[in-house]
């Protein structure tokens, strides 16, 4: 594997406000590779944006070390001399380093073509060639017909997406979306989120994408990590995230991203499972690639004996991988059904008892 583009060794960020002391960010290593759309997903006050903050010094870890691109921006360990970029070559890596927030951030009494330009307003370019790049960028983001607008005659996603184009002027590698969609009303969101994986994909882009929204992480992520009070819970492949989470978090954010908090809620309540007999399990089944949910619920059957009633399936697409989802009741020999569940466990399906116990 390459070196990573970002790399995020035992990070802390103390803050002492009025001498309470605040663990924002806790022993926290992420190593990002280029061409990642990375997700960063917690709810508010996790110490996300201090995290991603990191990774351009706009907050400087308490200690830890940053690495971009193989080079050391910061470093501080316990009892040695520490190391840090400084003055002009700060900004010189953090003008390849962009982003976009939840707010915009978009100067009103500027046009959106004054608004782009503006990043570009240490380039030694002469305007001419500046403006040009400035259009291609609105061509980019599919706002050539607004230059001369106002932020004030823009929708959220039109506004989001001059930011977009002015994170960009500079051709950064990176760029740190901090709840960039959280504003946004869901159609816009996805359509920001697919621009972001645009530019991904055609610019080879490295996307940070900070957000409280596991849909967002699942709509474009390929890797993610969870954050939980400074701290990562857990972090990997979206799919492997997905498909086997181990943080009670982690699985709260799935079942909210994926509807299946509200479909576990109402089938809970169906007879069925209000109903359940001694020995029987409600559960939840998930799977990713080939299995498919006939042989899995066919040969529980023919080799256990076990009869799996099928209440609820799903299937979503996730990094061009089916994700399968069942909730099920598993009946039938109850001395079969350890050794079902270890078959089930051989075929990588991960079985979520939400209710009933083993005999
Ligand atoms: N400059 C600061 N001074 C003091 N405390 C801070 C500062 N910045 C952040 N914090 C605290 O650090 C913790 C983490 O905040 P942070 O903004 O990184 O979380 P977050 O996960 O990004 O949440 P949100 O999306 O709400 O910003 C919070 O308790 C916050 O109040």
């Amino acid at each position: 594997m390459t070196a990573p583009i970002i790399s995020l060794k035992n990070i802390d960020v103390t803050f002492t406000p009025k001498g309470k002391t605040i663990h924002a960010v806790q022993d926290v290593s992420i190593d990002v590779q280029k061409g990642d759309i990375y997700g960063i997903v917690g709810y508010s006050g996790a110490g996300k944006s201090t995290l991603v903050r990191t990774v351009n010094l706009l907050q400087e870890p308490t200690s830890g070390s940053v690495l971009v691109n193989g080079e050391t921006l910061f470093d501080k360990q316990e009892n040695q001399p520490s190391h840090k970029v400084k003055g002009q070559e700060l900004k010189e890596k953090r003008r390849k380093i962009g982003m976009i927030f939840q707010h915009f951030n978009l100067l009103n009494e500027r046009t959106v073509e004054e608004n782009v330009l503006f990043a570009l307003e240490n380039s030694k370019e002469k305007e001419g060639v500046k403006k040009e790049k400035v259009h291609e960028l609105l061509e980019l983001v599919d706002l050539s017909d607004r230059a001369n607008q106002y932020p004030s005659q823009l929708s959220g996603g039109q506004k989001q997406r001059v930011a977009i184009a002015r994170a960009l002027a500079n051709d950064p590698e990176i760029l740190i979306s901090d709840e960039a969609t959280s504003a946004l009303d869901p159609k816009t969101t996805r359509q920001i989120l697919f621009l972001l994986k645009k530019l991904n994909k055609e610019y080879n882009l490295t996307v940070l994408l900070i957000t409280h929204e596991m849909e967002a992480v699942k709509a474009i992520a390929n890797k993610v990590a969870v954050m939980q009070n400074g701290r990562v819970l857990e972090k990997g492949s979206t799919l492997d995230i997905f498909t086997k989470p181990s943080a009670e978090l982690t699985k709260e954010f799935i079942a909210t991203a994926t509807n299946q908090d509200q479909a576990i809620e109402a089938i809970s309540q169906s007879d069925a499972v209000s109903d359940l007999a001694a020995g029987q399990l409600f559960a939840q089944l998930t799977y990713s690639g080939n299995a498919t949910n006939e042989p899995l619920i066919t040969s529980l059957y023919q080799h256990f004996g076990i009869v799996a009633n099928i209440l609820y399936g799903n299937v979503e697409v996730l990094q061009e991988t089916e994700v399968g989802s069942l909730l099920v009741i598993l009946s039938g020999d109850t001395k079969n059904m350890d050794a079902a569940l270890d078959f089930l466990a051989a075929q990588s399906v991960s079985v979520n008892i939400l209710k009933g116990e083993q005999a």
